[in-house]
């Protein structure tokens, strides 16, 4: 497993060996000491990633963006099937990258997973007809501490690849999150 840091260097790129032979592929999606020793390595905190969530969404979704603050979830995200744009924004107070986002392409093509720590607000945009986003998180999900913010917020300003005049395809939610209040 190959291990690089971000734009913002607490969200990390993991690239997992895939094995291909004449039947197809195998990869490790997740083997929990390797992934602690780069977490180690960049000076996180090790995990114990205690749920793991499947999501399956038509093009133009965008789901986010997302994050729980009594109980702040770290994600190690990937896409079993499709293409996603996946968006981290830290929103850590005393973080020196407070405020700012980084986003990157996964799909079942590239194998490439992104981990967000606890602390970051998170998001995709679905760019292949659908896709099927697999993530792991390192606290339990709490519907009570679920907050968001929108995400197309101005402050924030993140360039979704999203064609011009084209709108995402929004849940209820999501359509009427609160602006980003940074300073
Ligand atoms: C996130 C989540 C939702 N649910 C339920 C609540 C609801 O009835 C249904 C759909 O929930 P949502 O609309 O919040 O799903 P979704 O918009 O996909 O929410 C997710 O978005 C991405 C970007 C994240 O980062 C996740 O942490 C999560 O917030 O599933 C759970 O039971 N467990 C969970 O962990």
């Amino acid at each position: 497993m190959k291990c690089n840091q971000s734009a913002i260097p607490d969200v990390l790129v993991f690239e997992p060996v895939v094995h291909h032979d004449e039947r197809g592929f195998f990869k490790e999606v997740l083997r929990e000491s390797s992934f602690n020793q780069f977490l180690s390595l960049y000076g996180q905190p090790s995990q114990s990633l205690v749920q793991e969530n499947l999501s399956q969404s038509k093009r133009h979704v965008l789901r986010g963006l997302h994050f729980q603050s009594q109980q702040p979830q770290g994600k190690l995200v990937s896409v079993v099937h499709g293409e996603v744009f996946d968006v981290a924004v830290d929103i850590r107070p005393h973080s020196e990258t407070y405020g700012q986002w980084v986003g990157h392409i996964l799909s079942n093509q590239n194998h490439q997973q992104v981990w967000i720590p606890p602390g970051f607000a998170h998001g995709f945009l679905v760019l292949s007809e659908s896709a099927d986003v697999l993530y792991k998180c390192s606290s339990y999900y709490m519907a009570g501490d679920q907050q968001g913010i929108l995400w197309s917020d101005p402050t924030l300003a993140i360039d979704w690849p999203l064609a011009k005049g084209q709108s995402p395809i929004l849940s209820v939610q999501d359509v009427t999150q609160p602006l980003f209040r940074g300073e």
